[in-house]
């Protein structure tokens, strides 16, 4: 069967007839998926499109995130660190994919940009519950956040529920306690619903783990996982942070926000700190 014009000819075992059974758009629900695109903008802008599409493939991979995390804190619990580091480089793809994808947005210039913008009202990327799920399951617990989801009884109750359950730190930090390190108990019975908050003590543990090396080799390996984790998590910040800066300047944001100046306060939140106050102390 060779090309002929230019064209292939299709093979005669291909599927034809899916009157009666799955087919790629019925498993994907595309009719769904491909109709949830509506811009407000009247007449349409162009660039609404990219700029509606650009958030839901962000929210259809922060699902995903969710899913993994969700996974990975399971495993923690139950002292399956292979099972969660194999979690954390799935989750670290998908980061790259959801910071990548930050240069398809920077096509929309901010004259484009602006000449939508006001039809986008107050609605604002700050409501995502899905983005601050995410924050809560790595343990940036911030109850105040939840305010913005009364209208949303659905995502208001996902993140009290997520407040009120350790974060994956929580449960990496009691895995190392099951393996005799010296966390203190302040740190495994502390209130979960707030956000983690700096121990010096955890410093000296990953001291002992940083400066032994090869005696602490899986753990070791985790924490640079972590350490990726958040790496990559502030990337996107930054990057949105950027593209933020480029697209409405010092313009307040549309969630009430001062905008560029509040995000950049978001850039000096911490999920797992003395992860990187410790390289600071190796070989003091
Ligand atoms: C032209 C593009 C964008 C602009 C101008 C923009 C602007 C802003 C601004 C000003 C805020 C602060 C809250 C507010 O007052 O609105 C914000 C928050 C946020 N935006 Fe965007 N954004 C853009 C694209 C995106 C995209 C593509 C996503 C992907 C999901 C996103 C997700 C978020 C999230 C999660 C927050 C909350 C961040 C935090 O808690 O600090 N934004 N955005
Ligand atoms: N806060 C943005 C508006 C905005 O970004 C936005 C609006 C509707 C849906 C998603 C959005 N993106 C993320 O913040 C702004 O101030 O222009």
């Amino acid at each position: 069967m060779s090309v002929e014009r230019n064209t292939r000819k299709l093979e005669r075992g291909i599927e034809r007839d899916f009157s009666d059974k799955m087919s790629y758009g019925s498993y994907l629900e595309l009719d769904r998926l491909l109709d949830a695109q509506r811009p407000v903008s009247s007449p349409e802008h162009h660039d609404e499109m990219l700029f509606i599409i650009q958030h839901q493939t962000s929210e259809l991979w922060l699902k995903l995130v969710l899913h993994e995390l969700r996974a990975v804190r399971t495993a923690l619990r139950s002292d399956d660190l292979r099972a969660a580091m194999k979690g954390i480089a799935r989750i670290k793809h998908i980061q790259r994919s959801l910071t990548e994808q930050w240069s398809v947005l920077a096509t929309l210039t901010p004259t484009e940009y602006a000449q939508f913008r006001g039809d986008l009202g107050s609605s604002s990327g700050f409501q995502s519950y899905q983005y601050r799920a995410v924050e809560f399951l790595l343990g940036n617990k911030n109850a105040a956040m939840i305010d913005v989801f009364d209208a949303d009884p659905a995502a208001q109750e996902l993140l009290r529920e997520l407040l009120g359950q350790s974060s994956v730190y929580d449960e990496f930090i009691a895995l190392l306690a099951r393996r005799g390190y010296g966390i203190p108990e302040t740190l495994l019975e502390r209130d979960v619903s707030v956000a983690h908050e700096f121990s010096p003590a955890l410093v000296a543990v990953y001291k002992e783990v940083y400066e032994d090396a090869v005696g602490h080799w899986d753990i070791y390996e985790a924490c640079e996982e972590l350490v990726d984790l958040e790496d990559n998590f502030q990337l996107w910040r930054f990057r949105h942070l950027k593209t933020v800066a480029r697209t409405i300047g010092f313009k307040t944001g549309t969630g009430g926000s001062s905008g560029v100046g509040f995000l950049q306060r978001a850039l000096e939140l911490t999920f797992f700190p003395e992860l990187f106050a410790v390289r600071t102390e190796i070989g003091r």
